[in-house]
């Protein structure tokens, strides 16, 4: 009899404590390629309840060494605050550095930014999609830690279609339209306008 190799696989969880309170820490992988994900956890939920949540894609620049020229950092931050604020919820850390064209391949995009390409235009150049992310995993992480209904924090209307078209109840959209620079501005202009985000037009003034 053939055997059917699952996709995703969760690996193993512990204590995280973090600057923001005391998180789990769970880490997932993908069978075949081997890439790695994680979902952090605060406090305790049942079944039935809203479960703040956020989904997050890698970015090293913003992430860990504080760039300014995306809003991944700030917003990080800010999901991890609004959870512990909130008493309980998640953060599902995806591995996609670069809407998944990965570490390097951004550095090449943001070289074409700096020579006068938007986000999407410098992703085209080097003959990519203007996303490649692909969501599939979260259904079983949020299997995984017993949630069923979220509230999700976000700008990008595909997210939450992901969610919801992998059967996740999403019961509300809560923005994370936080952390404008002077040197992000014009991308998340360009996030506003080609790449259908939601962001509070004021804040982009
Ligand atoms: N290719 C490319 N990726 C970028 C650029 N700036 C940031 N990123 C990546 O964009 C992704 C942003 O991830 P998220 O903040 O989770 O997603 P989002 O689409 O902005 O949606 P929300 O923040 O949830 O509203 C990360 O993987 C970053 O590494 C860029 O100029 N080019």
């Amino acid at each position: 009899m053939k055997s059917t190799t699952p996709p995703y696989q969760f690996v193993s969880e512990a204590k995280l404590p973090t600057r923001f309170g005391d998180f789990k820490i769970h880490g997932f992988v993908e069978t075949l390629s081997g890439q790695e994900h994680i979902a952090l956890s605060y406090g305790t939920w049942e079944n039935s309840d809203i479960v703040p949540i956020r989904i997050h894609s890698e970015c090293l620049t913003g992430d860990a060494l504080f760039s300014t020229r995306c809003d991944c950092g700030f917003q990080l931050e800010k999901a991890l605050q609004n959870i512990v604020d909130n008493g309980c919820g998640v953060l599902l850390y995806l591995r996609q550095e670069g809407r998944g064209i990965g570490l390097l391949n951004k550095i090449k995009a943001y070289n074409l930014q700096d020579e006068g390409f938007d986000t999407v235009e410098a992703n085209q150049h080097l003959g990519f999609d203007a996303d490649l992310r692909d969501y599939s995993i979260c259904k079983l992480m949020l299997d995984k830690l017993g949630v069923n209904k979220v509230e999700l924090m976000t700008n990008n209307p595909k997210k939450l279609a992901a969610l919801e078209g992998m059967g996740v109840n999403v019961v509300a959209r809560k923005p994370i339209d936080h952390g404008v620079t002077k040197d992000n501005k014009h991308y998340l202009m360009t996030k506003t306008s080609k790449m259908g985000h939601t962001f509070d037009p004021d804040k982009l003034k």
